[in-house]
């Protein structure tokens, strides 16, 4: 073994295992395909109890639904007209490619493939479900546009394929620009994507929204998921961190006019906690082999405890909802009917079915049984379960005396299930915060002490600049400064903000002839360096979260990625512009680095896609031509107008050139846009795959032939020789 490379321990001990005789595992792998049986007796007889249909006919259709695939939806992300534009395509080109493609796969005429449904629920009817599975998307050739199309503009970030009923609660959650939202189990994050979105729905009158999204998760892989997920969004105004949300510490926050630090209230909170998920059965069918009721016993108490900490951080007057994608009352109505009554008429349950006009729904359960886990026995009190039971099934998850559960308000629960309008299972509630909570701790005086005492714990000098000012504000993350692998995930590198007199601030004002708007101390890298490579920015009600609490929370990441370190021999200004950051920073950059181009010109530019043969600035019109020639070379915007939409895209003017400086995703997007050809991009994986399968195969006959060349001779000799036998 080379020095100081680590073994892998567990390719170690198969390894050792091997050389110990041990039988190898068999290769699952090599087993045909079982398809899984979708059945589970427990699950069906205690829906059955629980009377979550009106009568045995819909409990059929209940049934019937909840075993067939789940069909495939998705929703146009937006707050632009570039939104209005993409829907225009979709239900024009796309949806004629669809019906062709679907009429090839199922053999069937054009006329009689059924279009693709509008979710009538759904806001600017910007959500669509398709009458296909994610498995016919993925496998089927005739379907392989379609297919190409939702992978592009997910990754560029105009599209999100989310399942119908998760899009419910961001809808009654009705966030709005001046928000401070916080998502308690955000991960992977596509909820989150649409809160973010309802954050910047007013552009015209927000340049950055005065509001926030804190995406928060437990797991800090999946934290990296949400990022991810979130990033394709673009905002300054996220904060992604990793921590317990039962144990979601107070936090504080800094007032702009007076500069008094408070207690961080939220005027909207998402609780999606985790669950069972068999609301998800259409999509994950292999739930149907794990299906049991401890499942809903072992998360009560977690689901309790998120939504109970999440009441306490509410703002009076704000709203929290809280969702599952379980059906089980023990999960949902139960957890709900605790809270509200633990708050004594804090918390009231509210009625937000007009937010999601036309969606089929049930109002909650207002009676329920608990049974054992394999639905043998049935309770409808705490006083029939057996002692040996009693720290599993607890008395707070059966229904209130019905005179108490009718203060609750139950029935103002949204309840989808699966054959109401062929989607998946789900629960949400809506709740409304009227006072403070008795048992809400607002222990400001301990949060600045422990803030003063770790500003007045020992510190590195601070760098002084010129003027003796602080060169940058420099946060300490969590844990050390180097990236290093934990056992509960990485270590974060730490945000530096940008001082009052920062040279590369200063050069980058200059050349970009930056508005004095953009507040500069919201500039940030993420390392401790002269050379800065990556500028992020992040909105002023963030700077402030992060500099106020990242003692306390574990950040992981925020900011968007604006300026980047860019030199070569020719450039005047070592900072190009980040297309990511483009959405925040265009609003803030004057005119000299601007250049409007038609839509020849950025075709020309976008069908360019090797950096070593950028275009010419002589194949481009005279106007963009002349442009090119004032402009001098480095970073950009181009601008094109169109009657539908206006683009901002990054761009480079080279010495004899111009082009795009966008990636290929968001390349094959605009040109969508433009209406221009976009066959050079259109990848046909199954021809791909046809072509790489018959030149193995030519590959493969050559080598044989090549073989029997060389075997030639010896096999003539032979027969030579067998004939003289
Ligand atoms: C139903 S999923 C959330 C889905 C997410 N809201 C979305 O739309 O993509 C539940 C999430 O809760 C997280 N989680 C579980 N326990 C948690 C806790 N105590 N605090 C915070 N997050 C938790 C899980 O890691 C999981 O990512």
């Amino acid at each position: 073994m080379a020095r100081g490379k680590k073994q892998n321990p567990f390719a170690a001990r198969k390894r050792q295992k091997r050389a110990n005789g041990a039988p190898e595992r068999p290769d699952r792998r090599a087993e045909p395909y079982k398809e899984i049986e979708r059945d589970n007796a427990s699950f069906i007889k205690y829906y059955h109890l629980q009377n979550i249909c009106a009568n045995e006919e819909e409990w059929t259709q209940f049934l019937a639904s909840i075993r067939d695939n789940l069909p495939t939806t998705f929703r146009v992300t937006g707050f632009k007209d570039e939104a209005k534009a993409l829907l225009n395509i979709i239900k024009t080109q796309l949806f004629t490619e669809y019906v062709r493609a679907v009429a090839e796969l199922h053999e069937l005429p054009a006329e009689q493939v059924e279009r693709p449904l509008c979710l009538p629920w759904y806001p600017n009817g910007l959500a669509y479900q398709l009458h296909l599975t994610r498995k016919d998307i993925r496998r089927s050739e005739p379907l392989f546009r379609l297919h190409n199309f939702l992978i592009v503009e997910t990754k560029a970030g105009s599209i999100s394929r989310q399942e119908a009923v998760s899009m419910i609660p961001p809808l009654v959650l009705d966030v709005q620009p001046t928000d401070k939202v916080l998502d308690m189990c955000a991960a992977p994050g596509s909820k989150t994507a649409q809160l973010i979105e309802a954050l910047h729905a007013a552009p015209e009158q927000h340049k950055i929204p005065p509001g926030f999204v804190l995406a928060n998760d437990v797991d800090n892989n999946r934290c990296y998921m949400l990022v991810h997920q979130a990033k394709r969004l673009n905002s300054p105004c996220l904060l992604v961190t990793n921590h317990d949300s039962s144990f979601f510490p107070n936090l504080l926050q800094t007032d702009a006019a007076t500069g008094n630090k408070s207690i961080l209230k939220f005027d909207k909170i998402l609780c999606d906690v985790p669950c069972s998920g068999d609301g998800t059965l259409r999509k994950n069918p292999d739930i149907w082999m794990k299906w049991n009721l401890a499942q809903a016993y072992n998360l009560h108490g977690v689901q309790y405890r998120i939504v109970r900490r999440g009441a306490e951080m509410l703002a009076v007057g704000g709203r929290l909802v809280y969702s599952t994608c379980s059906l089980n009352p023990i999960e949902n109505e139960a957890v709900l009917q605790r809270i509200i009554k633990d708050a004594d008429g804090a918390l009231e349950l509210v009625d937000a079915a007009h937010l999601v006009p036309g969606l089929k729904h049930k109002p909650g359960m207002t009676n329920w049984k608990l049974a054992t886990k394999e639905v043998d026995a049935v309770y409808s009190t705490f006083d029939e379960v057996p002692e040996q039971l009693h720290t599993i099934i607890r008395p707070a998850m059966f229904p209130l005396p019905a005179k108490e559960l009718a203060t609750i308000g139950l029935e103002k629960c949204m309840r989808v299930l699966p054959h109401l309008q062929d989607s998946g299972g789900f629960f949400v509630a809506v709740i409304e915060k009227r006072r403070p909570l008795n048992f809400e701790k607002n222990d400001l005086q301990d949060l600045l002490q422990q803030q003063q005492q770790a500003e007045t714990a020992p510190q590195p000098e601070p760098k002084l600049d010129a003027a003796g000012k602080p060169v940058e504000e420099k946060s300490t993350p969590w844990g050390p400064q180097r990236k290093r692998r934990r056992l509960h995930g990485y270590k974060e590198d730490p945000y530096v903000f940008f001082g009052e007199q920062d040279a590369d601030y200063e050069s980058i004002q200059q050349f970009y002839q930056l508005d004095e708007s953009l507040n500069k101390r919201c500039l940030l890298t993420r390392c401790q360096t002269e050379r800065k490579k990556n500028i992020y920015y992040c909105s002023e009600p963030i700077r402030d979260l992060v500099l106020n609490n990242e003692k306390n929370i574990k950040i992981i990441n925020t900011g968007v990625k604006t300026f980047v370190r860019c030199e070569n021999r020719h450039t005047a200004h070592p900072y190009r512009l980040a297309q990511e950051g483009l959405q925040t920073s265009n609003a803030f950059i004057g005119n000299s680095r601007r250049i409007q181009v038609e839509r020849d010109d950025l075709v020309l530019l976008l069908n360019c896609t090797d950096p070593t043969k950028p275009p010419s600035t002589l194949e481009l019109k005279p106007e963009t031509q002349q442009r090119c020639k004032e402009l001098g070379i480095g970073s950009c915007v181009l601008k094109y107008v169109d009657e539908a939409f206006t683009l901002f895209i990054v761009g480079w003017r080279g010495t004899s050139s111009l082009r795009a400086y966008v990636d290929r995703d968001e390349t094959v997007h605009i040109l969508r846009l433009l209406g221009a050809d976009l066959s050079k991009f259109e990848v046909n994986k199954y021809e791909k795959a046809k072509e790489a399968a018959a030149a193995a195969a030519a590959e493969a006959a050559a080598a044989v032939d090549v073989a029997a060349q060389k075997a030639e001779p010896e096999e003539l000799q032979e027969s030579v020789g067998s004939d003289q036998d």
